[in-house]
């Protein structure tokens, strides 16, 4: 039964990250991850949630009118059924993103949707679950994300921008671990160093606080 879907929360809210920031955005989130991130913001979403039809998914995400859909988790690509989920909102016409770890295969996702892709670092606790065959493959429709936590941590991301060549593949966001790195540090390295990346913060968490369903 790869078209059901286990889904944890389906909500409309401002976009709060990458590129589309601040835009109205529907929100699915898949239940279940296989990585234990130390600064995870989403744990509600590693269990639970209720089994779907994808028919009902694609209907719960009409009924808010929206023209984003953001399909996030947990990690959605650890559902089979993520792949098709993705396929059906392109060809309605919705803008799509997909936060991902990186930590599974993005070749299958339809070349329409914006793949975020998380490269998680040594202060995240799961830097070896970066699958690295999975850069080669980001265009310039795709957004590559460090979630940052210590000065270590941005010394590595700019290692890892170095060494496999990221400057100008694609869209890079630096964003600070909520309430772990402070923001005016991450700003003056960023400037300092002259980096040609994007400094994001979560916009929603400053709106509503760090709360499911926003
Ligand atoms: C909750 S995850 C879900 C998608 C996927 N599992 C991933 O890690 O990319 C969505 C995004 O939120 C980021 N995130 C989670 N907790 C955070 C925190 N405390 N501060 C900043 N970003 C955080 C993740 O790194 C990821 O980029
Ligand atoms: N407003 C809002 N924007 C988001 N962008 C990515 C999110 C996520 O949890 O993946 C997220 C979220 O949880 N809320
Ligand atoms: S991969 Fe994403 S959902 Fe999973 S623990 Fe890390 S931040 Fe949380
Ligand atoms: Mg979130």
């Amino acid at each position: 039964m790869s078209e059901r879907l286990r889904i944890t929360e389906i909500f409309h809210s401002l976009q709060g990250e990458a590129r589309t920031v601040g835009l109205p955005t529907v929100f699915v989130r898949l239940t279940g991850c296989p990585l234990r991130c130390h600064y995870c913001d989403s744990e509600y979403a590693f269990y639970g949630g209720e089994y779907r039809e994808m028919d009902e998914v694609i209907a719960s995400v009409q009924s808010f009118g929206a023209r984003h859909v953001c399909v996030t988790g947990g990690e959605p690509l650890a559902q089979k059924a993520c792949i098709p989920l993705l396929q059906k909102l392109c060809d309605l016409g919705y803008q799509v993103s997909l936060e991902t770890s990186g930590a599974m295969d993005i070749s299958d996702v339809d070349p329409r949707v914006s793949r975020v892709v998380d490269i998680k670092t040594p202060d995240s606790g799961e830097v070896d679950k970066n699958r690295w065959q999975n850069l080669p493959l980001l265009t310039t429709n795709d957004q590559i994300k460090f979630v940052l936590c210590s000065r270590q941590d941005y010394d590595w991301a700019r290692m890892i921008c170095d060494h496999h060549q990221l400057w100008d593949k694609t869209e890079l966001l630096f964003s600070p671990s909520f309430q772990q790195l402070p923001l005016k540090s991450l700003a003056e390295w960023i400037l300092a160093d002259r980096l040609p990346v994007r400094m994001q913060v979560q916009l929603h968490k400053f709106i509503w606080g760090d709360v499911p369903g926003h």
